[in-house]
């Protein structure tokens, strides 16, 4: 058993010197089943088809869709001659997919699910949209998004232009990623045209670092003025609310449900809150009664948002009218509890029922399958050593070192330009556990060849752990997808941890990721139900997509803090470890060993 010692700096360093003795393996990817409820799938239920629009795919499509739904329960996609569908098949313009080509030449074809869904959000439909983590869902809206209309009204002669799209994300860093995308898209404008200016294709409106809302309202404003308001925007429900609040008529005039063409709500589940699934009947009747009128008391600000946005609907459907038109609904998550489908579907009276698709990909235990590249750990960290679970299986074979670039061959610099911000750091007591910090640390240099993702507890401050990191030697920076001020692979760059935490890494894509490291239970609480295992499954899936392969390591403490939380299972006590071990278990994976501590 390999215990820890006090990395300092330099042992850090050195320890990073002897990097890439793991590697990742490269699979390359295969989509699990997709179930698709209409009226034209294979696989839709009669009952399906009388309560659902139907979904009018092109025959390629939909020959491409079947060839999905085919798929062997290994996941090997059977033979086919079918030629593969295009994105011009799915009915985006030339335009658009030349741009696409440019600006992503590695986005060749649509995968399984963007086959299915971008027709859909062409056509219209309100969309449930399920698939695994890195499956393209966010992508693949970006482009129906931008293919669509601009919406443009005559007000007295004049030519009003108007939002098109709202995309509502659940944090700032998901809403730049967005914006990125559509950056890349627009100045990869193609036939020597002048790209337009972004502000006209998107904007972002979501608090900034100080937490205000000035810089991107401001913007928004003149470009509402000067009448080129942008096709898409990209907003956090709280922004949007906190305007609404300041003034009332913002949402009715600029986000009106006859000038919107379409809602999308990514990561639905996270921001819009559902009672926990579980029988009324037994005797927790009190306490679910109890969350359901804590849940109505507050909805939160995407129902407040959303209610607002589609009042017209809701009254139809309340008194049994006929649907007045009202912007296409999209939720979108890798995880889309069926609560939350249910309440949507059922109570909320947001959408128009008989023009419903739901798409389902790879269901939550499948998760394994299409990240199959990916190896999850757990590792026990006390005083004194750090160490796997007994029950963790061996590692296959050490990882192949194909998947990633090795790190950069000059030596390592010193750390610099991280985020750290004060020497007064050091005289306050550490919020962290500095065992775990020290085996994250050591992980990272002795592991990781260009860049991992270090998720802290939703409520940690991650300046903190910047700088306890940096004191360890490690070079370590926020995530801030606005600045994206790191350089992965440069030569002039040590390999980068980025920090973020559970608020604020959901949804995000950084391809240059090979590990991510989850600092404790995914639940605050230490709470071992859907929800933290849904929240496993948004951290992990920061890497392992696109058959990118990676390593997910959960540090837990095994010393008294594992039982900080309190919980006791007949009057025997539950460690971290033990419940980590349970959510890897409900998706059906088990943990391997992390050869380094053993
Ligand atoms: N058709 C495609 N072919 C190749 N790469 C693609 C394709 N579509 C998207 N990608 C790439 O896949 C990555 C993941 O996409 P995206 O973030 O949309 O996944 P997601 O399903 O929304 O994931 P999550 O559930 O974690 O939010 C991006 O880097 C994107 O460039």
């Amino acid at each position: 058993m390999k215990t820890l010692s006090s990395p300092s700096s330099l042992a850090v360093r050195f320890a990073r010197r002897s990097l890439c003795t793991r590697s990742i393996q490269h699979n390359v990817p295969r989509a699990g089943r997709l179930l698709v409820r209409d009226g034209l799938s294979p696989l839709s239920q009669p009952k399906s088809t009388q309560k659902l629009g139907l979904l009018n795919l092109n025959s390629k499509s939909l020959a491409h869709y079947t060839t999905a739904a085919l798929e062997t329960n290994d996941g090997e996609p059977e033979t086919s001659s079918t030629p593969k569908t295009t994105f011009e098949d799915l009915g985006l313009h030339a335009p658009i997919v030349k741009s696409l080509q440019k600006a992503f030449p590695d986005v060749e074809y649509p995968t399984d699910v963007q086959s299915v869904f971008i027709p859909a959000v062409l056509q219209e439909k309100d969309v449930f949209l399920r698939d695994s983590t890195g499956s393209g869902k966010s992508f693949g809206l970006v482009l129906a998004l931008l293919n669509k209309h601009r919406i443009i009204t005559q007000v007295q002669g004049a030519k009003m232009r108007h939002i098109t799209s709202l995309v509502l994300v659940p944090h700032r860093d998901l809403a730049y990623q967005y914006l990125h995308w559509i950056e890349q898209m627009v100045n990869a404008s193609v036939d020597g045209h002048e790209p337009p200016p972004l502000s006209s294709v998107a904007q972002v409106l979501v608090r900034d670092e100080g937490m205000h809302l000035d810089s991107g309202l401001d913007l928004l404003r003149r470009s509402i003025e000067s009448l080129m308001p942008p096709h898409i925007l990209i907003a956090t429900p709280q922004a949007l609310m906190d305007i609404h609040k300041a003034d009332n008529t913002f949402i009715r005039m600029h986000l009106s449900p006859s000038t919107l063409s379409a809602v999308c709500i990514d990561e639905a589940d996270y921001l819009i809150e559902t009672l926990p699934r579980k029988d009324p009947a037994k005797s927790f009747k009190k306490a679910m009664d109890r969350e359901k009128k804590r849940i109505e008391r507050h909805p939160g600000p995407t129902k407040e948002l959303l209610n607002i946005i589609y009042k017209p609907r809701q009254e139809a459907n309340a008194a049994g009218l006929s649907i007045p038109p009202c912007p296409q609904l999209i939720l979108s998550s890798a995880t889309l509890r069926t609560q939350l489908r249910n309440y949507v579907y059922g109570e909320s009276g947001w959408l128009d029922r008989q023009n419903v698709v739901k798409i389902y990909g790879a269901a939550k235990k499948e998760a394994s399958q299409w990240q199959r590249g990916l190896q999850h750990s757990i590792l026990l960290v006390s005083e004194e050593r750090v160490r796997n679970m007994d029950s963790a299986a061996d590692t296959p074979s050490n990882l192949p070192i194909s998947a990633f670039p090795t790190g950069p061959s000059a030596e390592p610099e010193p750390p610099h330009g991280n985020d750290s911000t004060g020497p007064e750091y050091g005289q306050t007591s550490s919020p962290f556990n500095p065992n775990m910090l020290e085996a994250i640390a050591t992980t990272f240099a002795l592991d990781v060849p260009l860049c991992a993702l270090l998720v802290l507890p939703a409520s940690a401050s991650v300046t903190r752990a910047i700088w306890e990191l940096s004191e360890l030697g490690i070079n370590a920076r926020s995530m801030d997808l606005q600045k994206k001020h790191w350089e992965v692979g440069s030569s002039s760059e040590d390999p980068v941890l980025l920090v973020g935490t559970l608020a604020t890494t959901r949804g995000v894509d950084l391809p240059e990721l090979s590990h991510v490291f989850l600092y404790g239970l995914p639940d605050a609480k230490g709470k071992v139900n859907g929800q933290s295992v849904d929240t496993y499954l948004h951290v992990a899936g920061r890497v392992g997509r696109f058959g990118r392969g990676g390593r997910v390591i959960t540090f837990v403490a095994e010393d008294e803090r594992a039982y900080e939380d309190g919980s006791e299972e007949g009057g025997k006590k539950v460690s971290q470890g033990e419940k980590m071990e349970r959510i890897l278990e409900s998706i059906n994976v088990r943990a391997v060993k992390y050869g380094v501590f053993d």
